[in-house]
């Protein structure tokens, strides 16, 4: 794995509907390993198509073209004759909007190792499921109950229960498409604890409309305008040091992280015209 297993080379996104639009643009950047960046931009800046372009999701939609590449450990993305659905294994996905599938808590984790094969014995795949189960903080609450239908579970558990099934095929890089914003605060603050602790072991990849969240969660901030990126670095230099204008309008200005505060929860940032801290993820929509 290298320091930054995944890259995008002059990747646009365009969808050739009735109506043309370019939604990415030409985007060249690197995405550091045992690093969380959050993709930010005002809504229908590209975020989403950008997140869903790194691992072929857009390929089971019609009228969207693709130019320039995605790289994952230097090896193309989209020319090659690897399939899709290897590559979306080595490139894991989170959507928006927590979905168990139609079987067990058990079964839900262990969904993709009985796909691809991942598993020795039934011993073996009791301790992966168990092993992901605890990674995303889920074990302990269900752990008796593991035979009980995922949709039983709270929206909370379900979205952690989605990143676990993710993780247990063993991704190179987890991308994770607004994954508190369909939550309550609480169950938003359980999930944000989760990736907090998973992001120094993954590469993971988060569109957020919260800059609240970004701040908290962040290693690299990625700004998305119309496209284009703007500008990227490290969560600190970004929200204190803006270089763009663009950035420092979008953000309010430039503003103070609290490192110790780049947690979970409420933060003792002073709020900005744009990203006012809030309680929790979701805060501050745009
Ligand atoms: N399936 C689609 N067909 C046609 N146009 C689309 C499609 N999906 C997105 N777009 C357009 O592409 C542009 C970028 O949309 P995208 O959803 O990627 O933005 P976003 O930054 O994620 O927005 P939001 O924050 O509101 O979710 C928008 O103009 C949107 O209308």
């Amino acid at each position: 794995m290298t320091d930054t297993p995944l890259t995008t080379d002059q990747l646009s996104v365009t969808y050739t509907g009735d109506r043309e639009i370019e939604a990415v643009k030409g985007v060249s950047i690197g995405f550091p390993a045992n690093t969380l960046t959050t993709i930010i931009g005002p809504s229908g800046c590209g975020k989403s198509t950008l997140l869903k372009s790194l691992n072929r999701l857009h390929e089971i939609q019609e009228n969207v073209t693709i130019d320039g590449d995605v790289l994952l450990s230097g090896d193309s993305v989209y020319n090659t004759d690897v399939p899709a659905p290897e590559i979306r294994k080595r490139i894991g996905y989170v959507p928006q909007t927590p979905t168990a599938l139609p079987v067990s808590i058990y079964e839900n984790v262990a969904y993709g190792l009985r796909i691809h094969g991942d598993y020795e014995s039934k011993a073996d795949l009791d301790e992966k499921v168990e092993t992901y189960l605890r990674k995303v903080n889920l074990w302990d609450e269900v752990a008796d109950r593991l035979d009980a239908p995922g949709a039983e579970l709270s929206t909370g558990q379900i979205q952690r229960l989605c990143v676990a099934r993710s993780l247990a095929v063993e991704p190179d890089v987890l991308l994770c498409d607004e994954v508190t914003s369909a939550l309550d605060p609480v169950s938003a603050e359980s999930v944000e604890k989760t990736l907090k602790r998973l992001k120094s072991e993954y590469t993971i990849i988060l569109v957020t409309h919260s800059m609240a969240q970004a701040r908290r969660l962040a290693d690299e901030v990625v700004f998305l305008y119309l496209g284009e990126v703007i500008e990227s670095n490290d969560v600190r230099s970004f929200f204190e040091d803006p270089q763009q204008e663009r950035t420092k309008a979008f953000i309010g200005g430039p503003t103070p992280v609290n490192r110790e505060d780049n947690a979970t929860g409420p933060t003792t940032t002073p709020p900005t015209s744009a990203g006012g801290e809030g309680p929790a993820a979701g805060d501050d929509k745009q």
